[in-house]
């Protein structure tokens, strides 16, 4: 632990400057190490991170809860049966939860307690309803036609009833097979057009690796993430849990899954975690256009019925699906007005109109409103340009990846 010190001073000194109780606690870790100490800091640290706002939290509680997730990691005894889970349990929630000062520590004693298990067997045994392979290849004979021109965009009759219902006849995105970097920047970048790019996913290793339960097992299985659980973020009851990538395929394989109990791993950094994860992406090029920054690379990971409610975002965004098959819905942002976003500021970003029980009556400018739907099939690209709302269901397990970026100019920058 002895390159940990400085650290420790730095930490010590931040909440010394805060004041408040936990100073002393945290002196007596410094000198100590013990595990009581380390306990201590944990209970404190995390009754600290759900006081308020998470944008409110102090920097030095992530960081002192980032610490006793550290030392906790190191206090599991050898002889625990699943020494290397319960290592990995609390370093996971080191990473998720708490700050950067003690990050690259933690990532180190992940790789370690990794390296610990190579002599030891396989994970866990699947569920016994669990197929090895979840995403069957979709059957012809289920198929139909979903617009005369485009073929390929294929809609599973099982699903159908459950998509969202649309007064208006909606229009179809425009699609093009792996187009050039210049035709992508002067036919949808610049005039902030969606389209879905067809063959650009050949070379991601994660198209066949994410199909076998086994490899995400064996790559991640024991690794702890945030899902969300429930219908969508603005529906009632929903809420979010810790649990393993293990008990997530569990629970995605599970035939008693309804808008309860669904869960989803939505809008999570699953790459910066997990980066062997991270070798079965490839980042686009198109990310590079307008000389920005990439803000974040994030996984969705669930079962069939998965909903992210209309919303928009401020980034340029090309969402990658690799495995399984989405329902998208997008409207323009001319159209803001008519889709009645929430008033409230942490909420503005989505509309009050719930696509699968839209309200006539009480939004009355939504009814006619002529936007987007189409199928997301795997292997395509889809670019959702900047304030673009979009509405997304999963029509089969699916696994997608978002690429966010932000050019280089005053309008995104956040
Ligand atoms: O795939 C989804 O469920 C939503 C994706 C999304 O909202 C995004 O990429 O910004
Ligand atoms: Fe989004």
């Amino acid at each position: 632990m002895g390159d940990l010190c400085p650290l420790i001073d730095e930490l010590l000194e931040a909440l010394r400057r805060q004041g408040g109780f936990a100073y002393a606690a945290l002196v007596k870790l410094a000198e100590s190490g013990d595990r009581n100490a380390a306990e201590e800091i944990y209970e404190m640290s995390w009754e600290q991170l759900h006081s308020g706002p998470w944008n409110e939290v102090h920097s030095a509680w992530r960081d002192a809860f980032s610490l006793a997730c550290l030392l906790l990691s190191n206090c599991i005894e050898r002889q625990t049966v699943d020494v290397v889970d319960q290592r990995l349990k609390y370093l996971d929630m080191g990473i998720i939860m708490g700050g950067l000062l003690f990050r690259s520590h933690l990532e180190f004693a992940v790789s370690a307690a990794q390296g610990s298990r190579q002599s030891q067997p396989e994970i866990r045994p699947l569920a016994s309803n669990a197929r090895r392979d979840f995403f069957p290849p979709p059957s012809e004979a289920d198929a139909v036609n979903w617009d005369e021109e485009d073929h390929r965009r294929r809609l599973y009759l099982e699903n159908l009833k459950d998509l969202p219902p649309s007064t208006v006849r909606q229009t179809r995105v425009r699609t093009r097979f792996l187009p050039s970097l210049e035709t992508f920047a002067r036919e949808f970048f610049g005039p902030g057009q969606p389209v879905v790019i067809t063959g650009a996913m050949a070379d991601w290793p994660a198209k066949s690796r994410w199909k076998d339960i086994q490899y995400l097992r064996r790559i991640a299985g024991n690794r702890t993430v945030p899902v969300e659980i429930g219908e969508h973020y603005l529906a009632a009851g929903w809420k979010q849990e810790l649990m393993t990538v293990g008990e997530l395929l569990n629970r995605i394989c599970s035939p008693d899954i309804d808008s309860t109990n669904r869960p989803y791993l939505a809008q999570y950094s699953l790459f910066e975690q997990i980066p062997e994860l991270n070798k079965d992406i490839v980042v686009p090029d198109h990310c590079g256009l307008g000389g920005g920054e990439m803000k974040s690379i994030n996984a969705w990971f669930g079962p069939a019925g998965t909903v992210t409610p209309l919303h928009q975002d401020p980034h340029h965004n090309i969402l990658a699906q690799v495995v399984g098959q989405k329902y998208v819905r997008l409207y323009s942002p001319s159209y803001s007005s008519q889709l009645y976003p929430f008033p409230e500021f942490m909420l503005r970003n989505s509309s009050q109109v719930d696509l699968d029980r839209p309200d006539f009556m009480k939004f009355p400018d939504f009814e006619n409103l002529r936007g987007m739907e189409f199928i997301l099939e795997e292997g395509d690209m889809l670019y959702i340009p900047p304030k673009w709302w979009h509405y997304v269901k999963a029509l089969s397990p699916s696994f997608s990846v978002s690429f966010w970026w932000a050019v280089a100019s005053p309008e995104c920058s956040d």
